[in-house]
């Protein structure tokens, strides 16, 4: 332990094994560098997370999320974050209900059947990040990578790009995804999802920017349910059960173009860490 350690109170979350560690730099003023995030990240030498959160006071909401990525990136949105920042807020305040800054915008999250309910904002299908200004419609034409073509590019306050496959368990995601997260095509990167629909299902396996495979990605759940909807690939008008490797999302695309997002948000443990 160095000069420069301090030992630090955390806990750990998780929204469908999609992990997070959480720091309330409210009560332990914290600023963390990328090094640090990607140490603390990391299974073998630290606690290990594919996110890590950090919350702060806000003057426009109950409480800020920075939301970091395993490899220290910060990044605007978090689905299932959302819901872990949003259960333990409610825990702490006795609400049902509480608002979540972000750097993208302000969430609410509320208790629901399914655990935390959180409105993720609009779902935008323009690309303010790409500079050629893609939309779904245009990016689908050009865009090949070996099997996956054609994507739906849908922003929910971080960018996803969405391949609808006959079959996303036969893909090679591991392989694929990074090559697609760093293509030029992203100069921002890009989340990597690969889905297929079944009736009113979408079956959605991820590859996060800045944290490789995951076993549910919240956002990437609203962007594939907005993109068969969009595409009329999907039974339902509006409502969509996402399955993930770790369980199962509820999400809603609401009539003003926002989208909801429900499902379970878990306390793993808690502790202290040298950071
Ligand atoms: N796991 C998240 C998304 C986290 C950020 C993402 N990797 C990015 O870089 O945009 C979720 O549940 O939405």
């Amino acid at each position: 332990m160095t000069q420069d350690t301090h030992i630090v109170p955390f806990l750990k979350m998780h929204g469908l094994g999609n992990d997070f560690i959480i720091f309330d730099a409210r009560r332990h003023a914290l600023d963390l560098t990328d090094a640090q995030v990607q140490r603390l990240s990391n299974r073998k030498r630290s606690i290990g997370c594919d996110q890590l959160i950090i919350i702060r006071e806000s003057d426009d909401a109950t409480a800020f999320m920075e939301i970091r990525n395993a490899n220290g990136s910060r990044v605007g949105a978090c689905g299932n974050a959302s819901r872990c920042v949003g259960l333990l807020l409610m825990q702490q305040l006795g609400e049902s209900v509480v608002t979540l800054e972000t750097d993208t915008g302000i969430l609410t999250a509320e208790a629901s059947d399914y655990g935390v309910s959180v409105n993720m904002g609009p779902a935008r299908t323009e690309w303010s990040e790409i500079p050629l200004e893609h939309d779904c419609d245009t990016l689908h034409t050009d865009f090949h990578m070996g099997d996956l073509k054609e994507p739906v590019c849908v922003n929910m306050g971080n960018p996803h790009a969405v391949f609808f496959v006959p079959d996303a368990e036969a893909v090679d995601l591991a392989s694929i995804g990074p090559k697609i997260e760093t293509h030029k095509m992203f100069p921002e990167g890009v989340n990597v999802s690969v889905a297929t629909v079944e009736g009113t299902s979408i079956r959605l396996r991820v590859f996060e920017r800045g944290a490789g495979i995951t076993e549910a990605c919240g956002t990437a759940a609203c962007a594939a349910a907005v993109a068969a909807m969009r595409r009329g690939l999907i039974d339902n008008e509006n409502k969509a059960t996402v399955k993930l490797d770790g369980g199962d999302l509820q999400i809603t695309w609401l009539e003003d173009g926002t989208v909801e997002m429900a499902g379970p948000a878990t306390l793993a443990f808690g502790g202290e860490v040298a950071v």
